[in-house]
């Protein structure tokens, strides 16, 4: 099932990248990328293992530092911007990591309340607890407030470590991997609450996979890395249908329907 298309804004970029560079000693990873996330846009972001996919969405959260080209992220440059700068435009940036990165010894009420009063100290505990049920019931998990991560599905944890990254009201969300180690019937449900967030919460988000039934189902726009740089864009059918064998090779080992 492919998702209906949601209105994108193409006049109105939330992420523009030109000719970024990083290397790590003597090793380029990326190699001159250009990259526009538009308002509204799931942009699924496709390649090998160890083709630098990690790296670009810790530079645009400004965890890594590019060697050169321009990373402006929500109207900010990141390499140029200050420290408290760039905590403010964090927030704004939510990163849904591959583990959920969940704190074991927390109830999942307590793995809530932590960013939000962190970010917030003001906040009284009936405006937390609203905030709360409401990120609780958009990923489908409004009863589980009181249980440990312990207690959840690995498919559950996800969508905490979703709810979690929702809690402070980014405008763009960056998924890591997020249907890894999932089986295919959960991974389904992630796909579909990628979709729900980008609705209700009119979110912008990049979403990296290896997974191509969650590539197709939540990319409005595919961007595929090879030799550290994008060289295929567009829908998913327009992204596959090449020759190119290390296109081809990406797609038969995925064995979709
Ligand atoms: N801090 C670092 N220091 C040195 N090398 C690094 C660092 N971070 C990443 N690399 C290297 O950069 C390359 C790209 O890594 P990255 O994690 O972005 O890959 P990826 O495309 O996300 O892979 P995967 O799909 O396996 O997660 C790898 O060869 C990795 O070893």
């Amino acid at each position: 099932m492919r998702k209906e298309r949601f209105v994108i804004d193409y006049q109105d970029k939330v992420i523009s990248i030109r000719g970024l560079y990083k290397a790590f000693d003597d090793f380029e990873v990326l190699k001159g990328v250009d990259l526009d996330l538009y308002r509204g846009e799931n942009l699924v972001v496709l390649g090998k293992s160890g083709t630098g996919k990690s790296v670009l969405i810790k530079i645009i959260s400004g965890l890594l530092r590019p060697d050169a080209g321009s990373v402006n992220v929500l109207g900010k440059d990141v390499d140029k911007i200050n420290r408290k700068e760039l905590n403010a435009l964090r927030l704004k940036v939510g990163f849904s990591f591959q583990n959920s990165a969940l704190y074991d010894s927390m109830t999942v009420q307590e793995n809530l309340e932590f960013p939000l009063k962190r970010h917030d100290p003001s906040l009284t505990q009936k405006q937390v607890n609203s905030f709360i049920n409401i990120v609780l019931e958009a990923v489908g998990l409004g009863q589980t407030a009181d249980q440990m991560p312990s207690e959840l599905s690995g498919g559950q944890r996800k969508r905490i470590g979703i709810a979690r990254t929702l809690i402070l009201k980014p405008d763009i969300m960056l998924y890591d991997e997020p249907t890894a180690g999932l089986d295919p019937i959960t991974s389904q449900e992630i796909n579909n609450l990628i979709n729900a967030v980008q609705q209700r919460f009119n979110t912008s988000s990049i979403i990296i996979t290896h997974d191509l039934t969650c590539a197709r189902e939540t990319g409005d726009r595919l961007v595929m890395l090879l030799d550290g740089q994008f060289q295929r864009q567009g829908t998913f059918d327009e992204v596959f249908s090449t020759d190119d064998e290390r296109v081809q090779a990406f797609y038969n080992y995925n064995f979709i329907d």
